[in-house]
């Protein structure tokens, strides 16, 4: 329970603007959980309201079961990043940690370990203002594991970054969840996702679009396709179709079969002699399981009948294209 994170019915309006519609989702423990959305889609705004620095119209927000204002030690419940560009740029890095630790009652020890865990001890005494977008990150990331908390919440922790510090943070993530932690990670690119998250809590203008397992979704959307390669296109093409196969060709010598299983494919094509060269699953890419959701979440909305009326589908459709683009 400790280290979970729950929304339920959670609601927040600025003036007219719905930020957050009646979401509800868990975070469970020992996993990356990534929170995708395009820009404006209500990210923020659930991390703020998880961390009680904005109240809820309607619904609650709760870390290890309570609401973030009954933590009795919030340090050692939560760790946040919400803005790596927070810290005063005249103060040293580690000063920085210092001070956090001791408003927080945590011991002064902290500060260098977690400054060795993100890899900053050797410019722990350089003045904030001098560090790179990426340092600044790992510093707001020393700080919210100062005091060693089961739940991590880190909103857009890989925007800005270089190739080097994608990976170091993608790789330091996966670590945190195998510790047992509950991470919460946010971020409007479907791609920076790719191969750190386990589950995806999808939303878009506030509302849950879907909270599925990475590798659930990844094999809903490969369905049954399987990708062959062959110097024979035509005749495979035409021997897979007369047996069932729905196939698109997809270059000079590849295509893909659905319809088909792959063992299938393999003994026909054996037996009829025609040559092939590969034959395997057709792996889709985050992105593309991203685009197919949501195409099947704007027919149903369509299907809903009263909200095509507002124009959900051909929204939906920018959202994708801001995601990865
Ligand atoms: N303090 C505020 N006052 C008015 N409107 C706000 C406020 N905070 C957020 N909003 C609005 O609420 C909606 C959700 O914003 P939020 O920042 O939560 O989205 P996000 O998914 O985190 O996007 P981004 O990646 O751009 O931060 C947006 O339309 C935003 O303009």
């Amino acid at each position: 329970m400790a280290a979970t994170i729950q929304v339920r019915g959670l609601r927040k309006q600025f003036g007219q603007t719905v930020a957050v519609d009646d979401l509800s989702f868990t975070v469970h423990p020992g996993q990356v959980t990534g929170f995708v959305g395009p820009n404006g889609a209500g990210k923020s705004t659930t991390m703020r309201m998880l961390l009680g620095l904005d109240a809820p119209d309607a619904g609650s927000a709760l870390i290890g079961g309570r609401p973030y204002a009954s933590l009795r030690r919030p340090l050692t419940e939560v760790g946040a990043l919400l803005d790596a560009a927070a810290v005063h740029p005249s103060r040293r890095g580690r000063d920085h940690l210092l001070w956090l630790a001791h408003t927080h009652g945590l011991p002064g020890r902290r500060v260098e370990q977690v400054l060795e865990q993100v890899g900053l001890a050797t410019a722990a005494r350089r003045r904030a203002g001098t560090y790179s977008l990426g340092m600044r990150q790992r510093l707001g990331i020393a700080a919210a594991l100062l005091g060693d908390p089961p739940v991590l919440l880190l909103d857009e922790p890989v925007n800005g970054l270089d190739p080097e510090g994608i990976r170091w943070i993608r790789g330091f993530l996966r670590a945190l969840a195998r510790e047992g932690r509950a991470v919460l990670v946010s971020s409007h690119l479907m791609s920076e996702l790719q191969d750190s998250a386990d589950h995806l809590v999808v939303i878009g203008r506030g509302r849950l679009i879907a909270d599925t397992p990475v590798a659930e979704l990844l094999a809903a959307a490969s369905g049954d396709r399987v990708a062959l390669r062959t110097s024979a296109r035509t005749d495979a093409m035409s021997l897979l179709a007369r047996e069932g196969g729905t196939v698109a060709a997809n270059g000079r010598d590849s295509m893909t079969v659905t319809g088909l299983p792959a063992d299938r494919i393999t003994a026909l094509l054996g037996a009829a002699g025609v040559p092939f060269s590969e034959v395997g699953s057709d792996r889709v890419t985050l992105e593309e399981a991203y685009m197919e959701l949501t195409r099947d979440a704007a027919e149903f909305r369509a299907a809903e009948g009263s909200r095509a009326a507002e124009g959900f589908p051909a929204d939906t459709a920018r959202d994708g294209q801001e995601l990865t683009s």
